[in-house]
C-alpha cells in the first residue's frame, strides 16, 4: 500500500484489530537448591500467568494510540502478538486484514517493529550493511531506497555513525538506526516498544519528530508503548491504558485526565492571615498563615477555574494567586493506583 493510498483511506478503517486477545504463559514453578532444579527436570510443577486477559482496542488507519501500563500489564505480550511472535491462546488480532501469527511474513511486510531494548540489526555489522540486507530481503527498489535513507538521515542524523559497527553503537544511536531499518519497507503500521528508553532529551525529541512526521505526513499508524508521559502528551491523542492484562480505559487523554486526574487547586498568597470562610464551591484544602490552596467542592467540573479566581479576588485581599493543574505523572500515578485497587488479588 503506497503512502498515497493511505493518505486517501478514510481515517475510520482499522489499521489494528485486537478483539477478546487472551495469552496465556505456562511456565515450571522452580523451588530453591539442587533438588528444587532436579524435580523440576523430571517432574516440572507447571503453573499459569495470564499476562492479557480478553483484550479488545482497535487503531484506525493514520492514528497514533499509546498502549499504556504499569511494569507487567501487558503492553509488550501484545506487542508481540501483533508483530506475530506470539500465538494468543485465545480472541485475534489482525494488522492491516492480516492475521499476524497466522501470515508471519505478510505481516512482516506491512508492519515495522521497534523495541527499544533489544536490536534487530546485525550486531557485528556497520549499520548501514543492516540497511542494505533489508533492502535485498524486502525488495525495495533503489531509488526507493536512497530516497528513505536520505530522509532518515535528515530526520534522524545517522550518516555520522551509520558505518559504525551496531554493537560499538550508543543506545540512542543503536534505537535510530533500528526505527529507520523499521521505516525501510515503507510499512503502513508501526508498532514501538518503549522506543525511548534511555536515550537523551535530543534524541529523544527527534523519534518524536520522526514518529509525529510518518503519521502526519505519512499516514502511518503507529502503536507505541512507553512510560515517558511528555512523550504521551507530545504524541498521543488516545490511549489505552491496561492492568493486570486488562483494559482500564480506551479514550484521549482528556478522558483519562478527567477520570484519574485530581483535578485543579489555586494557591493563594494572602496580605495577610484571614480566617474568613472560603467562598461557595470552594474547600480550603491546606491552610499556613496566609497561604491557602483552595480546591473545588464536589470534583474538578462543579466550578469552572475562572469563576474560582473571581470568587477568591472579590473575598479576600490577594497577593499572589497561581492555578495548579494536575500533571500527566500525577494522572499516570492515580491510575494505576486506582487498577492496583480494583485488580484480582
Ligand atoms: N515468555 C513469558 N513466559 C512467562 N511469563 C511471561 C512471559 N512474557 C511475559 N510474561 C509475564 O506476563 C506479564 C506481562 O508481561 P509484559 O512483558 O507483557 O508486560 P509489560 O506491560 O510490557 O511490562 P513492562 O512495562 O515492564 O515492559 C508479566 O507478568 C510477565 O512476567
Amino acid at each position: 500500500m503506497s503512502t498515497l493510498d493511505r493518505l486517501s483511506r478514510p481515517a475510520s478503517e482499522s489499521a489494528i484489530e485486537v478483539r477478546r486477545l487472551v495469552k496465556t504463559f505456562r511456565t515450571a514453578r522452580r523451588s530453591p537448591g539442587v533438588r528444587g532444579a532436579l524435580r523440576a527436570l523430571i517432574a516440572p510443577e507447571l503453573e499459569s500467568k495470564t499476562a492479557v486477559d480478553d483484550v479488545s482496542f482497535s487503531v484506525a488507519t493514520g492514528e497514533l494510540l499509546a498502549l499504556l501500563g504499569p511494569n507487567g500489564a501487558g503492553k509488550s505480550t501484545t506487542i508481540k502478538v501483533l508483530t506475530g511472535i506470539l500465538t494468543p491462546t485465545s480472541g485475534q488480532a489482525t494488522v492491516a486484514g492480516v492475521v499476524p501469527y497466522r501470515e508471519r511474513e505478510r505481516n512482516a511486510r506491512n508492519i515495522g517493529a521497534v523495541f527499544g531494548q533489544r536490536t534487530q540489526l546485525w550486531w557485528d555489522l556497520p549499520a548501514r550493511e543492516s540497511f542494505r540486507i533489508l533492502r535485498d530481503i524486502y525488495g525495495v527498489a533503489p531509488g526507493d531506497y536512497k530516497a528513505r535513507m536520505r530522509e532518515f538521515d535528515e530526520l534522524l542524523e545517522l550518516c555520522s555513525f551509520w558505518d559504525t559497527r551496531v554493537r560499538h553503537l550508543s543506545l540512542g544511536q543503536r534505537v535510530r538506526c533500528d526505527l529507520a531499518a523499521a521505516l525501510l519497507h515503507d510499512p503502513p503500521v508501526v508498532v514501538l516498544d518503549e522506543p525511548t528508553i534511555g536515550m537523551d532529551v535530543v534524541a529523544k525529541e527527534q523519534v518524536r519528530e520522526l514518529l509525529r512526521h510518518q503519521v502526519e505526513r505519512r499516514g502511518r499508524t503507529v502503536l507505541l508503548t512507553t512510560h515517558d508521559m511528555t512523550e504521551v502528551e507530545r504524541l498521543a491523542e488516545r490511549v489505552v491504558l491496561i492492568n493486570h492484562g486488562r483494559i482500564v480505559l480506551d479514550g484521549t487523554l482528556t478522558e483519562m485526565r478527567e477520570r484519574f486526574g485530581r483535578g485543579w487547586r489555586v494557591h493563594v498568597t494572602l496580605t495577610g492571615p484571614d480566617e474568613r470562610p472560603c467562598p461557595p464551591g470552594l474547600t480550603v484544602l491546606e491552610r499556613d498563615g496566609a497561604r491557602l490552596v483552595l480546591g473545588p467542592t464536589g470534583g474538578a467540573d462543579a466550578v469552572p477555574t475562572h469563576q474560582a479566581l473571581k470568587r477568591i479576588i472579590e473575598r479576600y485581599e490577594v497577593m499572589d494567586i497561581r492555578v495548579e493543574e494536575s500533571d500527566l505523572e500525577d494522572v499516570m500515578r492515580a491510575a494505576y493506583r486506582d487498577a492496583r485497587q480494583e485488580s484480582p488479588a
